[in-house]
């Protein structure tokens, strides 16, 4: 069969910023986290928008622009949407400005969106001899990315919702001990020595979907999965583990994230490993060592946990006393 042919267009990189969004409270609370919701105070987004539909052949194939919403519009209607959004998260926003597009334009068959967070956070103020958080100075920070995405299709006068992902991206976590890397194929190919204990350096991306995919919207806090959340899992599984490879590392965080959260379907890792290099192998006198940058190419795994996973793990941890 001929694959289907692709047509779509859109806007990447649509920067907006809104103060005073609702915050995100009674999120449920995790033993791993000490995450309890989000002021919204500044709320940055980084949107893109594809949009699909038969009527845009002409604009192809003709140069007809007739049935063409400019990509500068969709640029004002999202950041336009940004301020009339009730709700308080990514996903939930996302959705919103997502159905509000196919709402608009009746010529739009499917609408795809993606979010990346700008992140800020409270930055500190002396407030009468008392070092707190400020509720008006923020930092922009540099760390892991939180984001979401959506996609809506119209199908028979109805507009439905066919996937939605929530993610984190570039999670780096250095584990300075307890992590070894042996057992593997040695053949005329094997260089690696094999480690009993190297210091393992990994990047993240972390995926999650919701049984029921509205619940990623957040308008029931108690259902709602915050990326801190996952982000604290992973480094309590990470801390607690003793690690005989990524692999099996991120099945175990998979593991935990699942077990805390039964209201997601699945998650999947990508993972890469950026291991330290060792320059200096012994310190007199101490327990420490120099180490370098990886050289590339890098290693990676990609995997996703189920909630099968978790139930089969489940049932055979019971026997060995161990559960999550
Ligand atoms: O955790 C690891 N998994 C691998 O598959 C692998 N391969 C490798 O060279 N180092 C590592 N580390």
């Amino acid at each position: 069969m001929d694959k289907e042919r692709e047509m779509f267009y859109g806007k990447r990189d649509v920067f907006a910023y809104r103060t005073y969004l609702k915050p995100l409270k009674d999120v449920r609370r995790i033993e791993e986290s000490d995450f309890n919701g989000k002021s919204n105070v500044v709320f940055g987004i980084n949107v893109s928008v594809k949009v699909g539909g038969e009527q845009f052949l002409p604009s192809f194939t003709q140069g007809d622009n007739s049935m063409v919403v400019a990509t500068d519009s969709m640029k004002n209607f999202i950041q336009k949407h940004l301020g009339s959004y009730e709700g308080c998260t990514i996903e939930g926003f996302l959705a919103y400005t997502a159905q509000a597009f196919l709402n608009k334009y009746s010529h739009f068959e499917s609408v795809e969106m993606k979010g990346e967070e700008i992140p800020f956070e409270s930055a500190r103020a002396l407030t009468s001899t008392r070092l707190t958080e400020s509720d008006v100075v923020f930092k922009h920070s540099r760390n892991e990315t939180v984001a979401a995405s959506c996609h809506y299709i119209r199908k028979e006068e109805k507009i439905l919702l066919k996937s939605q992902q929530s993610s984190l991206y570039d999670l780096q976590l250095i584990k300075v001990s307890g992590n070894s890397f042996v057992g593997y194929i040695q053949d005329e190919y094997t260089t690696l020595p094999e480690d009993g204990n190297r210091p393992l350096f990994i990047y993240l991306n972390i995926h999650w979907q919701y049984h029921d995919k509205k619940l990623a919207y957040g308008e029931e806090a108690e259902s709602y999965v915050a990326a801190e959340q996952v982000k604290d899992i992973a480094a309590c599984v990470f801390h607690e583990q003793s690690t005989p490879s990524i692999q099996n590392l991120i099945y175990h965080i998979g593991l935990r994230i699942l077990a805390r959260f039964p209201q997601l379907k699945d998650v999947t890792f990508e993972s890469q490993n950026r291991t330290w290099e060792t320059v200096v192998g012994e310190i007199p006198g101490s327990a420490g060592k120099v180490y370098t940058e990886p050289r590339p190419p890098y290693g990676f795994q990609v995997f996703t946990v189920t909630h099968e996973d978790l139930v089969h793990h489940e049932g055979s941890a019971l026997e060995s006393h161990s559960t999550y």
